[in-house]
């Protein structure tokens, strides 16, 4: 594989409140090079330090993290340039028009002022170049955002939660922008906690819990993986349909007037009650998501407490 990510065995530990805290415990992940890549956790699970370590912004304790093929942070001035990031919400001039503020950006990295019209043209921002910044929605915000970490035409662009605090319009016109640009070949590292999200947009997915990996690979492998193959079937008898099947072994569990059936081959549904006289009026597969995989995946995982996360004060490294 390809990749344009890689970390092995990174680790972090914050000191907080005379404690040490391991934000980041081991983690070994790669992220393939083109596409949009999830990076998939719960709160506080460890994505932003990652990320921060990727960037060179904070030093990991130990383990090793490379941008393609270059170990950072040492070989980062190689890779910067082919590297865009959203960590922070940037900070644009409020009176300023979106193309006066990407004309300034890009001013002071050096790109060509032609590129301006062609980064509001890919973030779907071209109409609106001569509005204010201050007028814009936050979901135009954050494309502006967008916009501006496409200035110097990088390859890999890192997002950070970059749909946190959107309304559902906002956050589709942001999930089409990562799309088409994992489309042109680029690769889109994104983290976030909301899983559905990361299902609608992500071609591959590292999933995380306290600072390590529980799962990675493509969302329709992992998705197949997790077990749940479940089938619709709506029967003019439920009753008599689930004494019938459960008479047949099949595990199932009621949802109305519908059954819910798990098996892997539907027809053998149909064929059991068929059997017995009964005609299946509607069968319908019932699709795995990402939800499911995840929390079958930090089952025993005991996410989201804070004690879990302390570690046990022999760690190396500090606070920040
Ligand atoms: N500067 C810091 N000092 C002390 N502890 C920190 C610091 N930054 C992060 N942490 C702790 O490290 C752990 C991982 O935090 P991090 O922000 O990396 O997680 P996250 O997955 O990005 O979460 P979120 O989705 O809430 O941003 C958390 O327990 C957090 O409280």
């Amino acid at each position: 594989m390809d990749v344009a990510v890689r970390t092995v065995n990174l680790r972090k530990t914050y000191l907080s409140r005379g404690s040490r805290r391991v934000a980041v415990g081991g983690l070994t992940m790669s992220v393939p090079h083109g596409g949009v890549h999830g990076f998939l956790g719960p709160n506080g699970s460890g994505k932003t330090t990652t990320i921060r370590m990727l960037l060179g912004l904070i030093r990991a304790d130990s383990g090793t993290a490379e941008v393609f093929g270059e170990e950072v942070p040492r070989r980062l001035p190689h890779v910067i340039d082919r590297v865009g990031a959203i960590v922070e919400s940037p900070k644009f001039f409020p009176t300023f028009t979106a193309r006066q503020n990407l004309a300034l950006l890009a001013g002071a990295i050096g790109s060509p002022a032609a590129r301006v019209d062609e980064v509001l043209e890919a973030t779907h921002l071209r109409d609106r170049g001569r509005d204010r910044y201050a007028g814009f929605s936050l979901g135009m915000k954050q494309r502006l955002a967008i916009a501006a970490t496409l200035l110097k035409d990088p390859d890999l662009l890192i997002f950070d939660e970059p749909t946190n605090g959107l309304d559902p319009a906002g956050i589709r016109e942001v999930r089409d922008t990562m799309r088409s640009l994992g489309a042109q070949g680029k690769t889109v590292l994104v983290s976030s906690h909301i899983l559905a999200e990361v299902e609608q947009v992500a071609d591959t997915v590292s999933i995380i819990g306290h600072g390590s990996l529980l799962a990675e690979g493509n969302v329709r492998d992992i998705l197949g993986g997790s077990g749940v193959s479940q089938v619709r079937v709506g029967v003019a008898s439920p009753d008599r349909a689930q004494q019938v099947l459960e008479a047949a072994g099949f595990a199932l569990t009621r949802d109305g007037q519908h059954l819910l059936v798990g098996t892997d081959d539907p027809s053998a549904i149909t064929r059991a009650l068929a059997g017995h006289g009964l005609y299946v009026a509607e069968l319908v597969p019932v699709r795995p998501d990402l939800e499911s995989a995840f929390l079958a995946l930090t089952a025993d995982e005991g996410l989201g407490s804070e004690s879990d996360r302390l570690a046990g004060g022999h760690a190396p490294g500090g606070a920040s």
